[in-house]
């Protein structure tokens, strides 16, 4: 859903100076009206993380999502070509009950019927604070989120909330330990610990700069660190930017029940003319087929880090897999080339994006830079500049006296990779859950068959680009050989 993943990191206002430490956390909490165990306590390390909120509901019950649909319906929810059911991909999702034409436009959800960063507070006091703080949207609405799911029946999103995932899918809820075991060979593992920090620091600095100062009205029991990871969940799984309400987040109920396919382009929109958020089919449905949208062109690794699941091998064209480049310490001119990087913001070490159908100039830019000699080090500013995403520099630079040598450190990045891939799609089969009971257990296979799908795919792209590299190389040579050959047979001529 959430085109909006990628909106933390901007929009998180600024921490005061100096780390703040993470809080620690009870064993037993008592929310609001309910009571709830708080599993383990944990802050992303090496523990297991198995505490719940005590609202929302499994992640495939229709019961919840039909008193949903009841409650849409009296709230101004126009009548629907669809329904919430149990599917085969995404375990609940909206199915056509009518015959459904390409091209037609679906949902019109009401605003009133939209959470966004206006929206009202059931607890007017706790949304004055945070307007008084100007929190930005994303912690603004995650905030929102947990008090209004707190108070229950007397918040008006009591329906909503109690048909939310009480675990939403994404690698925010891996512990450390699972992602280091399954995800050591993927780049994604980083991005997930990133973002696990950046929400565990996002709850710090709420904390600090005001819960703290109005307990009452921001209880630790209701405000605390459990609760922010599913609110950042449900956020991440299921927010949408809306281009046609100035790029406003949003979370809109009913739309937010369609799955993704990477099969169809078509995506949620405000629509001026019938007031309503909507999306057009790009394709016809049939009564009993589910209805789909895309949650944008995201990498599978994008897609497990925000949503836990991973298409089916080949069939998202828009997956990626990160490389990850490094400059060669012992190069003599490590100093100059890695100061060369850093005025372009890039560093020793840079990730770029490989797909199936190739890899992007800036990629070649860092392995020239990377490969270049001495005597080039008047391009080393030029490379880097190309390297770097910012716009305003020449991307598509060549310099064919080493341009061998900078495709083999491509060749050699991408084995390097493969081998770890390899080594970790060998011992999947055989690897030791490390289990204690049967739902972890499940769990735990769970995990290991995303990991091994997501591995198989990132695999696949890099089996490419070695081969399209090796090939490359192997013309190269052969034409260099081919130029020799013709070279020597001259120079015995004019002998
Ligand atoms: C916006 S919600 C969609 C509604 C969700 N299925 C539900 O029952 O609440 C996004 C979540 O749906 C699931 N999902 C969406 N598309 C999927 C797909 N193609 N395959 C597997 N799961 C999918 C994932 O759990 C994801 O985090």
């Amino acid at each position: 859903m959430a085109e909006a993943s990628g909106i933390l990191h901007t929009t998180l206002f600024p921490k005061f100076a100096g780390p703040q430490k993470a809080r620690r956390r009870c064993s037993t909490v008592i929310m609001r009206k309910h009571s709830v165990q708080c599993l383990s306590v944990s802050t992303g390390d090496k523990t297991s993380v198995t505490q719940t909120v005590p609202w929302g509901c499994d992640i495939d019950s229709v019961e919840n999502a039909s008193a949903l649909q009841r409650w849409l319906s009296e709230s101004g929810l126009p009548p629907q070509k669809m329904s919430i059911q149990r599917v085969d991909v995404g375990e609940r999702g909206l199915v056509a009950l009518k015959n459904i034409r390409k091209g037609e436009k679906l949902l019109f959800v009401p605003p009133s019927l939209v959470v966004t960063g206006d929206s009202e507070w059931s607890s007017t006091e706790a949304g004055e604070i945070l307007k008084k703080y100007s929190v930005p949207d994303w912690p603004l609405l995650a905030t929102y989120l947990i008090s209004e799911a707190s108070l229950q029946k007397s918040s008006r999103w009591n329906n909503y909330i109690s048909a939310l995932p009480r675990q939403p899918y994404s690698l925010l809820y891996w512990t450390r330990e699972e992602l280091d075991r399954y995800l050591e060979a993927s780049q994604i593992r980083e991005r997930a610990i990133e973002r696990i920090t950046n929400v565990v620091e996002t709850y710090n600095d709420l904390s600090l700069r005001i819960f703290s100062k109005y307990p009452h009205i921001f209880p630790e029991e209701v405000f605390n660190l459990e609760t922010f990871k599913w609110s950042f969940g449900i956020l991440f799984s299921r927010l949408v930017r809306l281009p046609s309400m100035d790029g406003r987040v949003a979370l809109v109920p009913w739309a937010d029940m369609l799955n993704h396919s990477c099969e169809v382009e078509t995506f949620l929109d405000y629509d001026k003319s019938s007031k309503g958020v909507v999306f057009t089919t790009n394709r016809q449905y049939e009564p009993g087929e589910q209805v789909f949208i895309s949650y944008g062109k995201k990498s599978n690794g994008e897609l497990l880090l925000s949503y836990g699941f991973v298409p089916k091998e080949g069939t998202n064209p828009s997956d990626s897999v990160e490389l990850s480049l490094s400059l060669n310490k012992p190069d003599r001119c490590y100093k100059e080339k890695l100061e060369a990087l850093t005025k372009h913001g890039l560093s020793a070490s840079q990730c770029f994006p490989l797909r199936i159908t190739g890899w992007p100039s800036e990629l070649m830019a860092y392995a020239y830079l990377a490969v270049s000699p001495p005597s080039m080090s008047s391009k080393f500013e030029e490379m880097a500049a190309a390297a770097s995403n910012k716009t305003g520099f020449k991307k598509d630079i060549e310099y064919p006296e080493i341009m061998e040598r900078a495709l083999q450190f491509i060749l050699d990045s991408c084995e390097s990779s493969i081998s770890k891939y390899n080594k970790f799609l060998q011992a999947s089969g055989s690897m030791d859950l490390d289990v204690t009971s049967p739902k972890q257990l499940n769990r735990r296979l769970f995990l290991k068959q995303l990991a091994v799908d997501l591995c198989n795919s990132e695999r696949r792209i890099l089996f490419r680009a070695q081969s399209v590299l090796r090939r490359r190389l192997r013309d190269m040579r052969s034409g260099e050989l081919r130029a020799l050959t013709i070279f020597n047979g001259f120079r015995k001529l004019f002998k």
